[in-house]
């Protein structure tokens, strides 16, 4: 093996990842290594599934160039190569952070704890805004550095607080909206614009208690697990494609209570999670699923 062909010298700091996916079809994963390897990029990372239910073929490669290359050429010629497969498919730079706007209304746990892996390097988004109905978590927000708008709703004002999101989301130019126990329901039109765009935590394993108040619904029922779950937000409440779910052990003794303090912990590891997946471009929506392609750290 000649000296330039061995990893090493691939160049260390860019990392791109090809996301595809197209009919099931012989060839498809060729279609994707052989292209790189062709073009020498180092293949990193590869996991694929063929979905014989959907007769649905979905792919992820993380590569690098071994040679300093124009992105822009390899897309373009991977476009005519994709045609070929029918294949949906994306090239995107693994370092650049996803730009995220984050609503919240008074709960504070999975805001900070998103604020902290921010801060600390462990996820890679950009925080452009923060985003409440309730003024509450102003000193948060400042503390950090980040802008936060303070737009109340109601019934009656729900449409131009919406439009007034929609705006930031639009200047902010943020890519992923994540719901940190937003504690009010997303119109349809807004659920259409945010398709795939939009994460939500439920606090409860989907599709068992849905609603605002998950955490007395399991006490009235004795359940001997509590959980969260993080999705996409979809007009249908709580019914959005799920991308992650935590769960723990309880039982009897736990009160609604202490279901709430066991499940905080629950939503903010699950929450994270569906950010960290949705921000490595780890995860393809299908119908109402989704698949996901989970990372080693
Ligand atoms: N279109 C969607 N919007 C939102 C979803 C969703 O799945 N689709 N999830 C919620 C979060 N959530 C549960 O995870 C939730 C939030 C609020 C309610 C609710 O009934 N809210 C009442 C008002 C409650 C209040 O003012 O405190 C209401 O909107 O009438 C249910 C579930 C976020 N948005």
């Amino acid at each position: 093996m000649t000296p330039s062909n061995a990893p090493a010298t691939a160049t260390e700091d860019r990392l791109y990842v090809l996301t595809g996916t197209c009919p099931s079809v012989l060839g498809s994963v060729e279609l994707v290594t052989g292209f790189l390897f062709q073009r020498r990029c180092y293949v990193t990372e590869l996991q694929t599934f063929d979905d014989t239910e959907g007769k649905q073929f979905y792919i992820r490669a993380e590569f690098r160039p071994m040679d300093d290359i124009d992105i822009e050429v390899v897309r373009n010629e991977f476009a005519e190569a994709a045609s070929r497969y029918d294949m949906t498919w994306q090239i995107r730079d693994s370092r650049r952070p996803t730009r995220c706007l984050i609503m919240v209304s008074k709960y504070d746990h999975c805001l900070q704890d998103l604020l902290h892996r921010y801060q600390t390097g462990h996820l890679n988004i950009d925080i452009a805004a923060i985003v409440s109905n309730h003024p509450d978590l102003q000193g948060l927000a400042a503390w950090h550095g980040i802008p936060y708008y303070h737009l109340p709703i109601s019934a009656e004002t729900k449409a131009r607080q919406e439009a007034q999101v929609w705006h930031l989301i639009e200047q902010t130019g943020a890519e992923l909206v994540v719901l940190a126990r937003y504690m009010q329901v997303l119109s349809e039109d807004m659920c259409s614009k945010l398709h795939g765009k939009a994460i939500n935590i439920h606090h409860s394993l989907l599709p068992g208690f849905k609603g605002a108040r998950p955490y007395h619904q399991a006490w009235e029922k004795g359940v001997k697990l509590v959980g969260a779950t993080a999705h996409y937000v979809s007009e249908d409440l709580d019914e959005g494609p799920i991308i992650s779910q935590g769960v723990e052990a309880v039982d009897h003794s736990f009160t609604p209570e202490k279901l709430a303090n066991k499940g905080r912990d629950i939503e903010r590891l699950t929450l994270a999670k569906a950010v960290k997946l949705h921000s490595e471009h780890r995860v393809f929506l299908t119908g109402n699923r989704t698949v996901v392609f989970a990372g080693h750290n």
